[in-house]
C-alpha cells in the first residue's frame, strides 16, 4: 500500500488534526510542508489536491483527498485494525460518535477557531486582535461548553467510554486556546478541564507538538 502523504503547515490546526489521526493509529507517513506564508497553498500544484486552496490535503496512491475531518474518518475506517481504534462497529455507537463530530463541526469548532484566529494567529502575524469578536465568540463558546461538561459528566468522553474521533478532532483548537486568557472557559468546568488534561496528555498528541517545537 502507498504510504500516504500529508500537504500542510505544523502551525496549522487542520493539519494537526489528521497528523494526531496518523500517530494514534501508529501510521507512517510523508509530511509535504506548504509554504503559506509565501501563498503556496493559493497556487498550483497545491490547487490541483485542494480547489479551496486550504491545508490540509492527502494522498496515498491515486486517492486525493481534503478536508480534515474527511481524511481522519477515511483513515480510521481504512486503518481500523491498527492502534487506538476512534470509531465504533456498532451502527447505534457509530451514530452517537456521528453526533458529537457533528457538533465539533458546527456548534464546537465556529467559536473556537475565531477566538484561536483572534487570540493566537493575529498576533502571531501583527495583526490586532478585535476585542468585540472575542467577547461574543467566548460567549459562544461558554455555551457549548457547558453542554460539553453536562455530557461529560455522565461520559468520560464525548462519544462513549472510549476515545474516538470525536475528542480528538477537538485537539488543535483547545490546544491553541489553552495559551491564552479562553483557558479559564475550560478551566472552571470540572468534567471539561478533566477531559481537556487526558486528552491533551495522549502521545499521539504530544509527537504532534513536539514536531511543530522543532519546526
Ligand atoms: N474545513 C477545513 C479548514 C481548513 C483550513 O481552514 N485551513 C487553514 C489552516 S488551519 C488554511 O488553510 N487557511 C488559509 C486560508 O483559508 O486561506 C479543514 O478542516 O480541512
Amino acid at each position: 500500500m502507498a504510504v500516504p502523504k500529508v500537504h500542510g503547515s505544523v502551525f496549522s490546526t487542520a493539519t494537526n488534526r489528521v497528523v494526531a489521526c496518523l500517530h494514534e493509529k501508529g501510521i507512517a507517513f510523508e509530511f509535504s510542508p506548504v509554504d503559506m506564508r509565501s501563498g503556496a497553498h493559493k497556487k498550483e500544484p497545491f490547487l490541483s489536491l485542494n480547489p479551496f486552496g486550504q491545508v490540509p490535503a492527502f494522498e496515498e496512491g491515486d486517492l486525493k483527498l481534503f478536508e480534515s475531518r474527511a481524511i481522519t474518518k477515511y483513515i480510521a475506517h481504512e486503518y481500523q485494525e491498527s492502534g487506538t481504534e476512534l470509531i465504533y462497529k456498532e451502527p447505534k455507537k457509530m451514530a452517537i460518535l456521528a453526533v458529537w463530530m457533528e457538533v465539533e463541526a458546527h456548534q464546537f469548532d465556529p467559536a473556537s477557531s475565531a477566538l484561536a484566529w483572534e487570540l493566537v494567529f493575529k498576533p502571531m502575524f501583527g495583526m490586532t486582535t478585535d476585542a468585540a469578536t472575542v467577547e461574543q465568540n467566548e460567549a459562544k463558546l461558554s455555551k457549548v461548553l457547558d453542554v460539553y461538561e453536562a455530557r461529560l459528566s455522565e461520559s468520560k468522553y464525548l462519544a462513549g467510554d472510549c476515545f474516538t474521533l470525536a475528542d480528538l478532532h477537538h485537539l488543535p483548537n483547545i490546544n491553541c486556546l489553552m495559551g491564552t486568557p479562553v483557558k479559564k472557559l475550560f478551566e472552571s468546568r470540572p468534567h471539561v478541564n478533566a477531559w481537556c488534561s487526558d486528552i491533551l496528555s495522549r502521545p499521539a498528541w504530544s509527537k504532534v507538538l513536539e514536531t511543530q517545537k522543532q519546526s
